[in-house]
């Protein structure tokens, strides 16, 4: 069972299934969440001085008091401002955890001066923000932005929309630090000057109680890929781990396909083979020596279980080549770079794509696909149309890798960072997801298994790498990546 991403105005009614269903009372669940949050800013904050925390009337404001008392109570110096004008306004749970911020704190008036803080902390208005900023309001936010400290919000920045884009004033945050699930706003790159980094608290909200939410999109999370990962025996041999055919590179451009291969092996696969010019097959053979290499222009494809198209391949008479192969092979697809721009040349090639080809776009790869698009909004819902209209997964990359299925969900990936923007990103990802399809894992999972992985590689490898990562060091870290989230 994965996350939703429900909407906004719905959340009120996931809290109350929660709270119906695991006993819990709102303010525990508050208090959680506040938890959470402290969890994450502690180790991360160690050298703040003053943490200041705007405090709105609603639940988002509660979270802001409770937060102020559990950092106060960690030895922190923190100020509280009410962003309100008197406490007779306040939510019933915000209300409680007002009166229990401890005296140390200041609690500033709306029309106090503020410290200089070196941290300032939005939980002015959260998801129940609707419609358009009281006056006030604006003012308030205008006034947080002035501030020169570090900017964190508590689950959405003040002002912004759970769904959509800002539409007037809107609280600038460094850091949103999100509860349960990202809101649907806080994944589109248009927000990204708006919400800067993304983290996403579980808060323990059952997982059963997001089902009766209507709505496609998704939020791939840890707990959701174990499951879905096959479990391999003592007894078990090369042949299952499959045989996977890449077919890519051309002259120049051969590093593309071998960093595809060598991602493949890392990811399990137990038969490699490239299938590449005759006159690159000398680069081929010695630049990854446990990969068996073709050079046939129509390969046989029997025996194969899965084969993934296009790294560095160029399109110049490639056309015959990748008819071919939508016309005999149908076990398991991944069509990437030079393939999709092959098919953005010859558009009937998307009729002959087998049921379940992945296709693994990046955001220009894909409206060379479907034409541009006003903004993301518009590409998510032309991708999300397209898988379901020719029964295929796309997989649009970028920051939260969006997942397209077959049958109109579509699913968010949560791992990555930008570290991972670098050449050959994208050819190790083909690899991965390839490897995955040829171990007999269905096209839905090696999708998920294969985004999910090469995200998490890439936060491992980025530790100690940070903008010096390169793609091989994400081919490196698969490894550590099944050791990471315990499968064998
Ligand atoms: N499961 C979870 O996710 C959990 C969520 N939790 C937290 O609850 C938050 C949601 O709390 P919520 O529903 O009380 O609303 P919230 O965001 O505080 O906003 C209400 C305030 O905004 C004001 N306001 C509204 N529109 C406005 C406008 N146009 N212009 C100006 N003001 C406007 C409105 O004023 P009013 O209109 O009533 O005068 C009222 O004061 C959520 O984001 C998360 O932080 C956690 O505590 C627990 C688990
Ligand atoms: N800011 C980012 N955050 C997370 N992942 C990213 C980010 N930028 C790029 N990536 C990932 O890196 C990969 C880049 O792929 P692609 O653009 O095809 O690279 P290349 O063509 O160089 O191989 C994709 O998987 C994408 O999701
Ligand atoms: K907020």
């Amino acid at each position: 069972m994965m996350i939703k991403i429900v909407k906004g105005d719905q959340i009120k009614a996931l809290d109350r299934l929660h709270l119906s269903l695991s006993g819990q009372s709102s303010i525990e669940l508050m208090e959680r969440a506040a938890q959470s949050f402290c969890d994450w800013f502690i180790p991360n904050h160690a050298q703040t001085e003053v943490v200041s925390i705007w405090c709105g009337a609603g639940n988002n404001g509660g979270d802001g008091f409770a937060i102020a008392r559990i950092l106060s109570r960690k030895g922190f110096t923190v100020e509280v401002k009410c962003c309100f004008e008197n406490s007779t306004k306040l939510s019933d749970d915000a209300q409680r955890n007002f009166e229990r911020l401890p005296e140390i704190i200041r609690v500033r008036p709306l029309d106090d001066h503020v410290n200089k803080s070196t941290v300032l902390i939005d939980a002015f208005l959260g998801v129940g923000f609707r419609g358009a900023l009281k006056e006030s309001a604006v003012e308030i936010i205008e006034k947080m932005n002035r501030h020169s400290a570090k900017k964190i919000s508590v689950d959405i920045p003040s002002g912004l929309p759970s769904e959509e884009l800002p539409s007037g004033a809107v609280f600038l945050a460094d850091v949103t630090v999100s509860f349960a699930q990202p809101k649907l706003s806080l994944l589109l790159p248009e927000n990204e000057a708006v919400v800067g980094e993304l983290v996403v608290l579980d808060i323990g909200v059952f997982l059963e109680v997001y089902e009766g939410f209507d709505t496609d999109f998704y939020y791939i999370t840890r707990k959701d890929i174990p499951e879905k990962h096959h479990r391999f025996g003592r007894f078990s041999h090369k042949g299952d781990f499959g045989k996977v055919m890449l077919m890519g590179g051309s002259l120049g451009k051969m590093g593309a396909i071998l960093l595809t291969g060598k991602s493949a092996l890392r990811t399990g696969s137990g038969l490699l083979q490239l299938n590449i010019d005759k006159d690159q097959n000398l680069i081929a053979q010695v630049g990854l020596t446990e990969a068996m290499t073709t050079v046939d222009e129509k390969p046989d494809l029997s025996g194969i279980d899965a084969l993934g198209i296009g790294p560095g391949w160029g399109t110049e008479n490639r056309l015959e080549k990748l008819e071919y192969v939508l016309e005999n092979f149908s076990r398991g697809i991944v069509l990437d770079a030079d393939a999709l721009n092959l098919i953005s040349k010859n558009e009937k090639l998307l009729l002959k794509l087998p049921a379940n080809t992945i296709l693994t776009p990046h955001l220009k790869e894909f409206d060379r696909l479907v034409g541009s698009s006003e903004n993301q909004l518009e590409r998510w819902q032309k991708a999300k149309e397209l898988a379901m209209e020719l029964r295929i997964i796309i997989v649009l990359k970028g920051a939260n890798t969006l997942i397209n299925l077959p049958d109109g969900r579509q699913l968010f990936n949560s791992t990555g960072n930008h570290y991972m923007a670098t050449a050959g990103s994208g050819d190790v990802l083909t690899g991965m997801i390839t490897s995955f399809l040829g171990q007999g894992y269905s096209p839905e999972n090696a999708a998920i298994c294969g985004v999910y992985h090469h995200g998490l590689a890439g936060e491992i490898a980025s530790k100690s790498k940070r903008r010096g990562l390169i793609a091989g060091d994400l081919i490196q870290t698969i490894p550590d990546t099944y050791i990471e989230l315990g499968i064998k």
